[in-house]
């Protein structure tokens, strides 16, 4: 065996099923206890967010659903409540030990608005110059034990203490209001975080799959949605605790005030009630469009050459503009139905303080000092009430937003790749690999017809392979299983002796090999960055050297920033040609023990690729060489010539 088989074969992880290329490695209890979610058991190669996205969600309790059922519940009702408590959940989950900390500042906050508005009460006796409460009196009495007798005096200890109370007030609100921003901060960061992981992670079918603008959006609008959501849930809860502790001032007052206070605040709320679901399902629209305006977009930006030359900008254009009508138009009547529950809300709040201001006077014969604080609370309420109303609805709206992400993750999550994998360095293994496929089949996700058909291909050490064939027939696939991306669906890949079998196997062998794609890529950075990105910290000599090799040095060195020239958006400061031989020069700082080419010199000239297959062909001691291509001229530099025809190589 191989000195470094073992190091293919092991790397952790547990495969929970495996079948081909819809392989799991991770227990869907695993995945549970993570997202709160169950991922279907259908295969994550196709995990593309279709739209709407069906958010599957923890359901309500049952207990709560049998409660909810006899008052209307609809099952989506619950379904969204259930959402709602998923979503809840996991900001608390997140929160973790920052959690109590900010409660308790949330309470004391509550409490010093509290005790501020209680304090009107002294002031108006020390001005009224008389105790018409039991509090005024207990107050006015133990000030007097410490010689606070006099009317100023009591107005100087008083004034002291409130302002006293407004700082110690304003520091705490400061501590809470920064705790909850950096709580509902952290919390989107975490989400935009793992979903970049989670795509890192997740296998080749799946990732391959998804749509690269519905990931955009997903990472961009819809985190930015949960975020304004999240921000308003915790100022809302800050503002909820306030009304208890004034709705407990207002008890200590008068107790029927506050009943009559709770009833008719309770009736105002019942407005907004009916107005949370069309919040959602606004924000459910507004999920599709946001995803359409980035599709639009992002094959706009993509094909604007192609656009331009068959003046299809319009097309473009029109798409694009009914996207943005349509989120205009759900965004516009969001707003109109938070405007509307707004104005409902203040004209019921209007009538719930006159009645207690006449029902206070009149009915009750409440004390002026005690009507004066009522007054001054249910003031202070309908701010803080309105703004709970409004965050129902602003959750409501954010709730597609969540669904959808919690969803994509769940699905990235069902996909990943074994964690624990380490790869093993190439550096460390050196030399040519020797690389055996048996009757390797494939079949992609979603499709009856096999791509590929027990196909056998063996390559030796230092051997150089051409592969040819129509298009379609199957190269790519090929190549990718032999590169360890994607798993045969039948059949057996081994490296140097060693089965690839496992995520970790996969990964390893990734780590050994050097692929270069039909479309070379480069990031828009500075050359170097572009090079030496995939290598292990390669000096400027080893660079140069590599440039040398791939027939790109010279263009390098006449280009006025040398290593240090942008390569702009998808290499688009390089031609076609020079982009491969700089993609060839990044491939071959990995120090690679095989090295794929999938037409990887097809946009050079005739000569320049017979000149970089000598180079590299005369490098077959550090690796192996497997090349597609159609030109016969390309062909001389290898040791055998397959032809791949409809999945079968038909000859060696
Ligand atoms: N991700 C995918 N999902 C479904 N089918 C796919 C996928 N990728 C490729 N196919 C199908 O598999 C077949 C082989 O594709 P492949 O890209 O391997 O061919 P190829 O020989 O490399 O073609 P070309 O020379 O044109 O690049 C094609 O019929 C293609 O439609």
């Amino acid at each position: 065996m191989h000195p470094h088989g073992p190091a293919l074969r092991h790397g952790g992880g547990t495969p929970v099923a495996r079948t081909g290329a819809n392989r799991r490695w991770m227990s869907r209890r695993e995945i549970h206890a993570q997202t709160g979610t169950l991922p279907d058991r259908r295969p994550a190669g196709r995990a593309a967010i279709s739209a709407p996205y069906q958010s599957r969600c923890r359901l309500l309790p049952p207990y709560l659903q049998t409660c909810l059922l006899p008052f209307g519940a609809s099952g989506k009702a619950l379904h969204r409540m259930g959402e709602f408590l998923t979503y809840f959940a996991d900001l608390r989950r997140d929160a973790g030990r920052q959690l109590p900390f900010a409660a308790l500042l949330v309470a004391l906050g509550a409490l010093l608005e509290g005790i501020g508005v209680l304090a009107i009460l002294p002031f108006a006796a020390v001005i009224t110059g008389t105790a018409d409460t039991q509090l005024s009196r207990d107050l006015l009495g133990w000030m007097s034990q410490f010689g606070i007798d006099s009317e100023w005096s009591r107005a100087i200890a008083l004034v002291g203490a409130f302002l006293t109370l407004l700082a110690i007030r304003g520091v705490v609100i400061w501590q809470r209001d920064t705790r909850l921003l950096s709580l509902g901060l952290g919390y989107v960061d975490r989400w935009r975080s793992k979903l970049f992981r989670a795509i890192g992670a997740a296998d080749w079918p799946t990732v391959s799959a998804l749509r690269r603008t519905d990931i955009e959006h997903a990472v961009t609008n819809d985190v930015a949605r949960l975020s304004a959501g999240t921000d308003q849930l915790l100022r809302a809860g800050a503002a909820a605790a306030m009304v208890l502790v004034q709705l407990g001032i207002v008890a200590l007052l008068s107790p029927l005030l506050l009943v009559l206070v709770g009833v008719l605040m309770g009736t105002a709320l019942l407005f907004t009630l009916p107005l949370l679901r069309k919040a959602n399902l606004l924000g459910e629209r507004i999920t599709h469009s946001g995803r359409r305006i980035h599709g639009v977009l992002g094959d706009f930006m993509a094909s604007q050459k192609l656009a331009r030359l068959n003046n299809a900008e319009g097309d473009f254009l029109s798409r694009f503009d009914s996207a943005v009508s349509d989120v205009r138009g759900h965004q516009l009547a969001f707003q109109k139905s938070q405007i509307t529950a707004r104005l409902v809300f203040q004209f019921a709040a209007g009538v719930v303080v006159l009645t207690a201001l006449l029902v206070g006077f009149f009915v009750l014969q409440t004390p002026l000092s005690v009507l004066a604080v009522t007054m001054v609370v249910l003031a202070r309420l309908v701010g803080p009430i309105q703004m709970i109303a409004q965050t129902g609805q602003a959750i409501a709206n954010a709730l597609p937003a969540y669904g959808a992400l919690r969803g994509l993750y769940a699905d990235l999550l069902a996909a990943a790749e074994c964690p624990t994998a380490r790869p093993v360095e190439a550096a460390q293994i050196g030399g040519p690999a020797r690389l055996s496929l048996t009757d390797a089949g494939f079949t992609y996700q979603g499709q009856s017809r096999p791509v590929l058909h027990s196909v056998s291909l063996k390559i030796e050490p230092g051997e150089i392979i051409a592969l040819s064939g129509r298009s379609g027939a199957g190269k790519t696939t090929l190549l990718d299983i032999l590169s360890g991306l994607l798993l045969p669906s039948s059949g057996e890949l081994e490296i140097d002796g060693a089965l690839v079998d496992s995520e970790a196997a996969m990964r390893g062998w990734r780590s050994q090999l050097a692929y270069l794609p039909q479309d070379p890529f480069l990031f828009d950075a500075p050359l170097r960055e572009n090079l030496v990105w995939s290598a292990d910290n390669p000096t400027d000599e080893q660079v140069w050297h590599a440039l040398e090799l791939a027939g790109a040095a010279e263009f390098v060195r006449a280009s006025r920033g040398g290593l240090e020239t942008r390569s702009g958006e998808r290499g688009q400061a390089f031609s076609g040609g020079e982009r491969q031989r700089l993609c060839i020069a990044r491939a071959l700082l990995r120090n690679p023990r095989l090295m794929i080419l999938d037409e990887a010199t097809s946009a050079l000239d005739a000569r320049l690729e017979n000149d970089i297959l000598t180079r590299l062909s005369a490098m077959r001691d550090r690796f192996s060489i497997l090349y597609v291509t159609h030109r016969r001229d390309a062909m001389i530099h290898a040791d055998r010539v397959l032809s791949l025809e409809e999945g079968r190589i038909v000859s060696q």
